[in-house]
Protein backbone atom coordinates (compact mmCIF):
# COMPACT_ATOMS: atom_id res chain seq x y z
CA UNK A 1 0.00 0.00 0.00
CA UNK A 2 3.02 2.20 0.36
CA UNK A 3 2.65 5.07 2.11
CA UNK A 4 -0.97 5.10 2.21
CA UNK A 5 -2.89 4.80 5.61
CA UNK A 6 -5.23 1.91 5.45
CA UNK A 7 -8.70 2.53 6.50
CA UNK A 8 -8.35 1.03 9.51
CA UNK A 9 -5.06 2.14 10.84
CA UNK A 10 -5.45 6.08 10.17
CA UNK A 11 -6.11 8.50 12.77
CA UNK A 12 -9.79 8.85 12.99
CA UNK A 13 -10.24 13.04 12.81
CA UNK A 14 -13.89 14.41 12.33
CA UNK A 15 -14.22 17.11 9.86
CA UNK A 16 -14.57 19.71 13.52
CA UNK A 17 -10.65 18.86 13.75
CA UNK A 18 -9.69 20.66 10.85
CA UNK A 19 -9.41 24.58 10.86
CA UNK A 20 -10.64 25.04 7.69
CA UNK A 21 -8.36 27.61 6.25
CA UNK A 22 -9.38 29.92 3.38
CA UNK A 23 -7.26 29.60 -0.01
CA UNK A 24 -5.84 33.22 -0.35
CA UNK A 25 -3.61 32.32 -3.82
CA UNK A 26 -3.54 34.22 -7.38
CA UNK A 27 -4.12 32.10 -9.47
CA UNK A 28 -1.34 34.04 -11.80
CA UNK A 29 1.23 33.39 -9.03
CA UNK A 30 0.66 29.36 -9.70
CA UNK A 31 0.92 29.59 -13.36
CA UNK A 32 2.43 26.72 -15.50
CA UNK A 33 4.29 29.12 -17.78
CA UNK A 34 5.99 26.01 -19.84
CA UNK A 35 2.47 24.67 -20.93
CA UNK A 36 0.23 25.66 -23.49
CA UNK A 37 -2.92 27.46 -21.65
CA UNK A 38 -3.86 26.79 -18.96
CA UNK A 39 -2.41 25.30 -16.50
CA UNK A 40 -1.90 25.95 -12.53
CA UNK A 41 -0.14 24.17 -9.45
CA UNK A 42 -0.35 24.67 -5.87
CA UNK A 43 1.93 22.32 -4.19
CA UNK A 44 0.00 22.84 -0.60
CA UNK A 45 -3.42 22.45 -1.02
CA UNK A 46 -4.79 20.46 1.34
CA UNK A 47 -2.71 19.51 5.11
CA UNK A 48 -1.32 16.40 6.10
CA UNK A 49 -4.31 15.82 8.27
CA UNK A 50 -6.19 16.24 5.58
CA UNK A 51 -4.73 14.35 3.46
CA UNK A 52 -4.60 11.52 5.88
CA UNK A 53 -8.74 12.18 6.19
CA UNK A 54 -9.63 12.05 2.81
CA UNK A 55 -7.77 9.07 2.26
CA UNK A 56 -9.38 7.06 5.10
CA UNK A 57 -12.54 8.42 3.89
CA UNK A 58 -11.80 7.21 0.08
CA UNK A 59 -10.76 3.75 1.33
CA UNK A 60 -13.60 3.43 3.51
CA UNK A 61 -16.19 3.56 1.01
CA UNK A 62 -18.36 0.40 0.70
CA UNK A 63 -16.70 -1.86 -1.82
CA UNK A 64 -19.56 -1.45 -4.70
CA UNK A 65 -18.38 2.25 -4.96
CA UNK A 66 -15.29 1.36 -6.69
CA UNK A 67 -15.36 0.36 -10.12
CA UNK A 68 -12.11 -2.48 -11.09
CA UNK A 69 -10.92 -1.37 -14.10
CA UNK A 70 -7.76 -3.21 -15.96
CA UNK A 71 -5.44 -0.77 -14.33
CA UNK A 72 -6.80 1.25 -11.52
CA UNK A 73 -9.92 1.41 -9.93
CA UNK A 74 -12.05 4.46 -9.55
CA UNK A 75 -15.34 5.91 -7.41
CA UNK A 76 -17.77 8.05 -9.44
CA UNK A 77 -19.68 10.64 -7.26
CA UNK A 78 -22.31 11.19 -6.97
CA UNK A 79 -23.05 8.53 -9.49
CA UNK A 80 -22.24 7.88 -13.67
CA UNK A 81 -23.53 9.96 -16.00
CA UNK A 82 -26.13 8.85 -18.28
CA UNK A 83 -25.92 7.39 -21.48
CA UNK A 84 -26.47 10.78 -22.92
CA UNK A 85 -23.70 12.57 -20.94
CA UNK A 86 -26.49 13.79 -18.37
CA UNK A 87 -25.91 13.92 -14.76
CA UNK A 88 -28.95 13.14 -12.45
CA UNK A 89 -28.71 16.07 -9.88
CA UNK A 90 -27.43 15.04 -6.58
CA UNK A 91 -24.89 16.99 -3.71
CA UNK A 92 -21.79 15.70 -3.49
CA UNK A 93 -20.58 13.47 -0.39
CA UNK A 94 -19.78 15.90 2.30
CA UNK A 95 -16.18 14.54 2.67
CA UNK A 96 -15.51 15.49 -0.83
CA UNK A 97 -17.55 19.07 -0.44
CA UNK A 98 -16.42 20.19 2.45
CA UNK A 99 -12.45 20.76 2.74
CA UNK A 100 -11.73 21.32 -1.67
CA UNK A 101 -14.86 23.00 -2.97
CA UNK A 102 -14.64 26.40 -0.81
CA UNK A 103 -10.96 26.02 -1.28
CA UNK A 104 -11.42 25.90 -5.41
CA UNK A 105 -14.03 28.99 -4.70
CA UNK A 106 -11.86 31.32 -3.00
CA UNK A 107 -9.24 30.47 -5.98
CA UNK A 108 -12.20 31.24 -8.27
CA UNK A 109 -11.31 28.03 -10.02
CA UNK A 110 -15.16 27.51 -11.60
CA UNK A 111 -16.60 30.78 -11.36
CA UNK A 112 -17.03 30.77 -15.05
CA UNK A 113 -18.72 27.35 -16.07
CA UNK A 114 -22.24 26.77 -16.00
CA UNK A 115 -22.74 26.09 -12.42
CA UNK A 116 -20.19 27.95 -10.85
CA UNK A 117 -18.88 24.45 -8.97
CA UNK A 118 -18.09 21.39 -9.43
CA UNK A 119 -20.77 18.87 -9.47
CA UNK A 120 -19.22 15.26 -10.01
CA UNK A 121 -15.78 13.49 -9.11
CA UNK A 122 -13.92 10.74 -9.87
CA UNK A 123 -11.44 8.93 -7.87
CA UNK A 124 -9.10 7.24 -8.91
CA UNK A 125 -6.33 4.70 -7.21
CA UNK A 126 -3.33 3.76 -8.96
CA UNK A 127 -0.82 1.15 -7.52
CA UNK A 128 2.69 1.13 -8.93
CA UNK A 129 2.84 -0.35 -12.45
CA UNK A 130 -1.00 1.44 -12.95
CA UNK A 131 -1.68 4.28 -14.91
CA UNK A 132 -4.19 5.49 -17.39
CA UNK A 133 -4.00 6.02 -21.14
CA UNK A 134 -3.84 9.04 -23.01
CA UNK A 135 -7.32 10.01 -23.63
CA UNK A 136 -9.36 13.41 -23.55
CA UNK A 137 -12.16 13.98 -20.75
CA UNK A 138 -14.54 15.28 -23.81
CA UNK A 139 -17.15 16.86 -23.96
CA UNK A 140 -19.56 16.29 -21.27
CA UNK A 141 -17.89 18.91 -19.04
CA UNK A 142 -16.92 22.59 -18.80
CA UNK A 143 -13.29 22.17 -20.06
CA UNK A 144 -11.89 22.66 -16.87
CA UNK A 145 -10.28 19.62 -13.98
CA UNK A 146 -9.46 20.37 -10.48
CA UNK A 147 -7.12 17.38 -9.13
CA UNK A 148 -5.96 16.94 -5.84
CA UNK A 149 -3.44 13.89 -5.29
CA UNK A 150 -3.45 12.21 -2.60
CA UNK A 151 -0.59 9.12 -1.18
CA UNK A 152 2.29 9.47 -3.36
CA UNK A 153 3.88 12.04 -6.35
CA UNK A 154 2.81 10.97 -10.02
CA UNK A 155 4.02 12.20 -13.21
CA UNK A 156 1.10 13.52 -15.45
CA UNK A 157 1.95 13.30 -19.03
CA UNK A 158 0.39 15.61 -21.98
CA UNK A 159 0.07 14.36 -25.35
CA UNK A 160 -0.26 16.07 -28.65
CA UNK A 161 -3.70 14.97 -30.37
CA UNK A 162 -1.59 14.11 -33.39
CA UNK A 163 0.96 12.80 -32.07
CA UNK A 164 -0.99 9.44 -30.82
CA UNK A 165 -0.58 6.76 -33.28
CA UNK A 166 -3.95 4.36 -34.09
CA UNK A 167 -3.05 0.68 -34.35
CA UNK A 168 -0.95 -0.35 -36.92
CA UNK A 169 -0.16 3.03 -38.33
CA UNK A 170 2.66 3.25 -36.75
CA UNK A 171 6.38 1.83 -35.23
CA UNK A 172 5.42 -1.07 -32.61
CA UNK A 173 6.79 1.13 -29.67
CA UNK A 174 4.79 5.01 -30.50
CA UNK A 175 1.71 2.32 -29.74
CA UNK A 176 2.81 1.08 -26.75
CA UNK A 177 4.58 3.80 -24.83
CA UNK A 178 3.78 7.41 -27.29
CA UNK A 179 5.90 9.79 -26.06
CA UNK A 180 4.63 13.03 -23.82
CA UNK A 181 4.98 16.16 -25.05
CA UNK A 182 5.00 17.67 -21.70
CA UNK A 183 5.02 16.60 -18.45
CA UNK A 184 3.69 18.03 -14.86
CA UNK A 185 4.95 16.25 -11.48
CA UNK A 186 2.16 16.22 -9.51
CA UNK A 187 3.30 16.08 -5.64
CA UNK A 188 0.84 14.48 -3.14
CA UNK A 189 -1.48 17.05 -1.22
CA UNK A 190 -1.06 19.41 -4.22
CA UNK A 191 -3.99 20.71 -6.85
CA UNK A 192 -3.44 20.74 -10.64
CA UNK A 193 -6.15 22.82 -12.64
CA UNK A 194 -5.87 22.19 -16.45
CA UNK A 195 -8.06 23.99 -18.52
CA UNK A 196 -8.57 26.05 -22.04
CA UNK A 197 -6.40 24.78 -25.01
CA UNK A 198 -4.90 22.06 -22.40
CA UNK A 199 -8.49 20.47 -22.00
CA UNK A 200 -9.92 20.71 -25.48
CA UNK A 201 -6.46 20.18 -27.71
CA UNK A 202 -4.48 18.01 -25.95
CA UNK A 203 -4.48 14.38 -24.30
CA UNK A 204 -3.20 13.35 -20.64
CA UNK A 205 -2.34 10.67 -19.42
CA UNK A 206 -0.07 8.74 -17.18
CA UNK A 207 2.31 5.83 -17.90
CA UNK A 208 2.38 2.26 -16.00
CA UNK A 209 5.25 2.10 -13.90
CA UNK A 210 7.04 1.27 -11.07
CA UNK A 211 9.17 4.67 -11.11
CA UNK A 212 9.04 7.94 -12.94
CA UNK A 213 12.48 8.89 -14.31
CA UNK A 214 14.03 11.83 -16.09
CA UNK A 215 12.37 13.80 -13.43
CA UNK A 216 14.08 17.52 -13.11
CA UNK A 217 14.07 21.12 -14.38
CA UNK A 218 14.75 20.05 -18.02
CA UNK A 219 11.74 17.29 -18.41
CA UNK A 220 9.09 18.54 -16.00
CA UNK A 221 6.93 21.93 -16.50
CA UNK A 222 6.00 22.75 -13.40
CA UNK A 223 9.68 22.04 -11.70
CA UNK A 224 9.64 25.31 -10.10
CA UNK A 225 6.77 25.29 -8.14
CA UNK A 226 7.46 22.51 -6.54
CA UNK A 227 6.94 22.09 -2.62
CA UNK A 228 9.60 19.25 -2.22
CA UNK A 229 12.40 19.16 -4.79
CA UNK A 230 15.38 16.90 -2.89
CA UNK A 231 13.43 13.73 -2.99
CA UNK A 232 13.80 13.76 -6.82
CA UNK A 233 17.58 14.34 -6.18
CA UNK A 234 18.10 11.10 -8.30
CA UNK A 235 16.30 11.88 -11.15
CA UNK A 236 13.62 9.26 -10.32
CA UNK A 237 10.71 8.15 -7.51
CA UNK A 238 9.38 4.78 -6.92
CA UNK A 239 5.75 4.22 -7.60
CA UNK A 240 3.77 3.67 -4.16
CA UNK A 241 -0.79 3.95 -4.38
CA UNK A 242 -2.13 7.48 -5.20
CA UNK A 243 -5.54 8.51 -5.45
CA UNK A 244 -6.58 11.40 -7.24
CA UNK A 245 -10.07 13.21 -6.83
CA UNK A 246 -10.79 14.75 -10.06
CA UNK A 247 -13.42 17.58 -9.81
CA UNK A 248 -15.25 18.39 -12.89
CA UNK A 249 -18.75 20.20 -13.64
CA UNK A 250 -21.03 18.17 -15.76
CA UNK A 251 -23.04 20.60 -18.35
CA UNK A 252 -26.17 18.99 -18.49
CA UNK A 253 -27.83 18.35 -15.01
CA UNK A 254 -31.46 16.55 -14.85
CA UNK A 255 -33.73 16.25 -11.71
CA UNK A 256 -34.05 11.93 -10.55
CA UNK A 257 -37.98 12.74 -12.26
CA UNK A 258 -37.28 13.93 -15.27
CA UNK A 259 -34.96 10.66 -16.21
CA UNK A 260 -37.46 8.41 -14.77
CA UNK A 261 -39.66 10.11 -17.08
CA UNK A 262 -37.38 9.63 -20.03
CA UNK A 263 -36.42 6.13 -18.87
CA UNK A 264 -40.14 5.34 -19.28
CA UNK A 265 -40.53 6.35 -22.34
CA UNK A 266 -43.05 9.45 -21.11
O1 LIG B 1 -5.66 10.59 -11.92
C1 LIG B 1 -5.49 11.59 -12.60
O2 LIG B 1 -4.82 12.55 -12.23
C2 LIG B 1 -6.09 11.66 -13.98
C3 LIG B 1 -7.38 10.94 -14.11
C4 LIG B 1 -8.05 11.19 -15.41
O3 LIG B 1 -7.46 11.58 -16.37
C5 LIG B 1 -9.49 10.98 -15.51
O4 LIG B 1 -10.11 10.49 -14.55
O5 LIG B 1 -10.06 11.32 -16.56
FE1 LIG C 1 -8.84 12.34 -17.86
Amino acid sequence: MGDVPSASTSTLYTLQDFELCAMAVDLETVHVEALPEGAFYISDFVTEDEEDWLVNKVLSAPQPRWTQLSHRRLQTWPSPLTNNNTLIAFPLPLWLESIIIPRLKDLGVFKDSPHQAPNHVLVNEYKPGQGIMPHEDGAAYYPLVATVSLGAPIVFDIYEKHGIEGPGTGAAETIRRPKPKYRILQERRSLLITRDKLYTDFLHGIAEVTRDEDLGPDFVCNWNLLREKAVYRGGWYERQTRISLTYRDVLHVTKMGNAMKFLGGR
